[in-house]
């Protein structure tokens, strides 16, 4: 088998502070990864992005919301370093976040499907991560597989196969493996697009927690405005043929976020403006010169 390619991540060579490229106010936080001019042409000939240019900042919750097909997982994976970029760079700043595969990697990627070893207990799936990593056994390690299954709420089922667990606790079990390697940047590419929307709204909730806790920065994929949302600190909108970015929406409302955060008017407002973000997305239609067109 051989070796996916990956794409090189390019140090940024900015000095401390951190310089604010993007035009934000000088304070913000420090940008953790930035895609600049990045072009994705598949072998085939389908251009999956066009001139992408996205910072994300420490701490953010960045959504990536388009039509099928705009090329949300293919920036999602080019961000990861799990694919490579025709043209154009992925950087990511120096200070704490390292090279995607590296022994120091502060990275973990969390798939659409739980992508769990069937033939293994969770225990065992939590732990792969570390034995990838070739961490050994040591109590500490045991400690941190412990620590994952409990915060995902998934004590007592340790030893349990996959098969017996329902999706949602499949899509924790994944979220546990990917919390072992104690990331910083936590990239997730519609985790719960399978579930039911109670689940789906519970684990919003634990991720949120989580994000929050851990002090995670995420980059999170999603079709659901709500979703959308609900979560994030900043929504991406992205329009297809070619995949571009064209808005840039901040929900500037405050977390903890919670029940009474979903059925306010606050929420139903941004709904409404990332709503017809998307729908003016959609008709962008085949125009590569529409790129940031509707971007504030
Ligand atoms: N390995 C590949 N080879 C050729 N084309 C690909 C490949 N992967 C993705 N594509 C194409 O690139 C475009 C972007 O795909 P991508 O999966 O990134 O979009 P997406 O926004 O995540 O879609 P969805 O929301 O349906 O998951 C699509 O036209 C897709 O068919």
């Amino acid at each position: 088998m051989t070796a996916p390619k990956v794409t090189p991540l390019v140090p940024l060579s900015r000095p401390e502070p951190a310089l604010d490229d993007s035009g934000s106010p000088a304070g913000a936080p420090r940008p953790v990864l930035e895609a600049s001019g990045v072009d994705k042409v598949y072998a085939n000939g389908t251009v999956a992005l066009k001139n992408a240019d996205l910072v994300v900042r420490e701490g953010e919750f960045v959504s990536l919301l388009g039509p099928s097909g705009c090329g949300k997982s293919t920036l999602l994976r080019i961000l990861a370093g799990l694919g490579e970029v025709t043209t154009g760079t992925v950087s990511w700043w120096e200070q704490g976040y390292d090279v995607v595969g590296s022994k120091r990697r502060k990275l973990a990627f969390v798939f659409q499907n739980a992508t769990l070893m069937p033939w293994a207990r969770v225990r065992k799936n939590v732990h792969l991560p570390l034995d990838l990593e070739h961490a050994g056994n040591s109590a500490e390690l045991e400690k941190r597989v412990d620590d994952a299954i409990n915060l995902v709420g998934l004590k007592g089922f340790d030893q349990a196969f996959p098969r017996e667990l329902s999706g949602g606790m499949q899509m924790r079990a994944s979220i546990a493996r990917a919390l072992v390697t104690e990331p910083n940047l936590l990239l997730m590419d519609e985790p719960f697009g399978a579930l039911d929307e109670m689940t789906r709204n519970k684990l919003n909730d634990d991720v949120l927690k989580l994000w929050r806790d851990k002090g995670w920065t995420v980059v999170f994929v999603t079709h659901s405005v709500y979703e959308a949302v609900y979560l994030s600190s900043r929504v991406v909108v992205m329009a297809a043929r070619p995949g571009r970015i064209v808005d840039d929406i901040a929900i500037d409302e405050p977390y903890p976020r919670s029940t009474d955060f979903r059925v306010s008017t606050e929420f139903a407002g941004y709904c409404r403006q990332v709503s017809q973000a998307l729908e003016r997305a959609s008709a962008m239609g085949d125009d590569p010169n529409s790129k940031q067109e509707n971007a504030r």
